[in-house]
């Protein structure tokens, strides 16, 4: 029995089947997406988990072998065409895999839609059955064949980045809940590299989006090749320098852009306006899971190195990367630790916050860190942003993913609820862990009868909705 007295459904999506007969993937990134539910109800806990059925998946299944262009893999010789032909299916996207193993949103209409990096990859799933309902089509003419991953999303809207690849730049788009037509914002052009930056996630504020362009770049030539590159798709430019843009969400223009020192994130945490005494906005604060600037993490996140734990400590250093973006027309940035990277152990991705604290000044975060030695973050961290604090959960041998933030119903403190993580034990079996976001000690777990993969992204439904 679990003592816990939130009612309503944990999501979790992420890559969950990574071999087609005999044939394995090689990265994380590439396996098909598994969802993950947890319900809930007068505390009890029930659990199910389902491959969503995208196009990509089923042609897999199907053929038993790739048939779209993965993160890594692109579809083997036989069912190869002419470069020509290559070069068309990638430009039209018909070639692109809608594999949606990335993350999961509630929409502010109560759709719940996965998403991955590619724009046809955006599927709405039933949060009770975990059926595939159908693709989310864009009703719009933005156009664009990727965009990023983590879209802002409130009950109100959706914010999106597109990248755009021939005129290097984004697209800073917003959608209404309850509609699926994207609404063009405005345009950032990138100010270094011959591609954008890999934009994953990006954070808001309050009034504005910002518009992270790093070093780590789309490559177009890595789009079209046979093999992975240790970058895969990207390419590292440090001579073009890192920029962050901020935008005015209601005007689309461009209030700041400025360099600041080179830097890798997956993930944005979150993003507020920093303000006089007379309340003026003076600056953005932007916090990022930033890992050193070292892009060797993309390639440790091969499927061979992370289940290859020889003892040594090889999981490469992050931090809590915290951006000050003055508005004041300075041309330069700053980027420097939030806290001691110690007190998370240096390890630093998969974030969450109280969404309640999106884009306003906020206290704690709560993501996976590090006991050393290791190959893979393998803690849950609480980390308070003012004291400069961390509070560390750890289990021999264990995997947690992501610790997602709910709120307690009612709530006033930040930290008043809990978060919740799928573990992977030492054993290969998995439970659903409730810690208090306050204490972060357990207040429950929930086994799984299997074991289940390790996934990324999370969302919550409340019961009531
Ligand atoms: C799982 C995760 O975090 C990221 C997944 C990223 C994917 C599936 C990226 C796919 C891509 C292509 C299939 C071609 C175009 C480039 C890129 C967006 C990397
Ligand atoms: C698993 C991960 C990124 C996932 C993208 O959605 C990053 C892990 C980083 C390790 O420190
Ligand atoms: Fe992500």
């Amino acid at each position: 029995m679990l003592q816990y007295n939130t009612d309503g459904t944990y999501l979790r999506n992420g890559p969950g089947l990574w071999d087609l007969g005999d044939y394995g993937f090689r990265h994380l990134f590439d396996g098909y997406a598994t969802l993950v539910r947890v319900s809930f109800r007068d505390g009890h806990a029930v659990g199910a988990h389902r491959q969503i059925e995208s196009e990509a998946y089923k042609a897999a299944r199907r053929h038993g072998k790739v048939c779209y262009r993965e993160f890594s893999e692109v579809p083997k010789p036989d069912s190869f065409k002419s470069f020509v032909g290559q070069l068309a299916s990638l430009l039209s996207g018909n070639s692109l895999t809608d594999n949606s193993n990335t993350g999961v949103v509630r929409l502010g209409d109560g759709r719940v839609l996965c998403l991955t990096e590619t724009v046809k990859g955006s599927i709405v799933v039933d949060p009770d059955t975990l059926d595939t309902v159908s693709k989310f089509e864009y009703e719009d003419k933005l156009g664009g064949l990727i965009h990023s991953a983590h879209p802002i999303v409130t009950d109100t809207e959706f914010w999106t980045l597109i990248p755009d690849l021939i005129r290097p730049g984004y697209v800073v788009a917003r959608m209404d809940a309850g509609s699926n037509e994207r609404q063009f914002v405005g345009r950032v052009d990138c100010r270094g590299g011959p591609a954008p930056g890999w934009v994953h996630s990006f954070p808001v504020t309050e009034n504005y989006v910002v518009v992270p362009e790093m070093p780590l770049r789309y490559c177009a030539a890595n789009l079209l090749r046979a093999e992975p590159t240790p970058l895969y798709k990207f390419q590292w430019h440090l001579e073009s320098g890192s920029y962050m843009h901020v935008m005015c969400k209601a005007s689309g223009k461009i209030v700041a852009s400025v360099e600041v020192p080179p830097f890798v994130t997956f993930h944005f945490i979150n993003a507020y306006e920093e303000k006089d005494e007379e309340g003026r906005v003076t600056a953005i604060i932007a916090d990022c899971c930033e890992h050193n600037a070292d892009t060797s993490i993309l390639d440790n996140l091969r499927l061979h190195n992370l289940r290859a734990f020889t003892g040594e400590d090889v999981l490469t250093d992050a931090r809590v990367g915290r951006f000050r973006i003055p508005l004041d027309g300075s041309p330069f940035g700053e980027l420097e630790a939030a806290l001691d990277p110690e007190e998370h152990g240096r390890g630093m991705d998969m974030c969450s916050i109280n969404p309640a604290h999106l884009g306003k000044e906020y206290r704690y975060a709560y993501a996976c860190g590090a006991r050393r030695p290791c190959n893979f973050p393998n803690t849950l961290t609480k980390i308070d942003l003012v004291e400069k604090t961390a509070k560390n959960w750890y289990e021999e041998g264990a995997v947690p993913s992501e610790p997602y933030f709910v709120a307690r119903p009612g709530a006033l403190e930040e930290d008043d609820g809990v978060a919740i993580s799928m573990v992977s034990a030492k054993d290969g079996s998995g439970y659903a862990l409730v810690l208090d976001a306050k204490t972060f000690k357990e207040i429950a777990r929930a086994k799984f009868p299997y074991g289940l993969p390790y996934g990324l992204h999370c969302c919550w439904v409340p019961r009531d909705k």
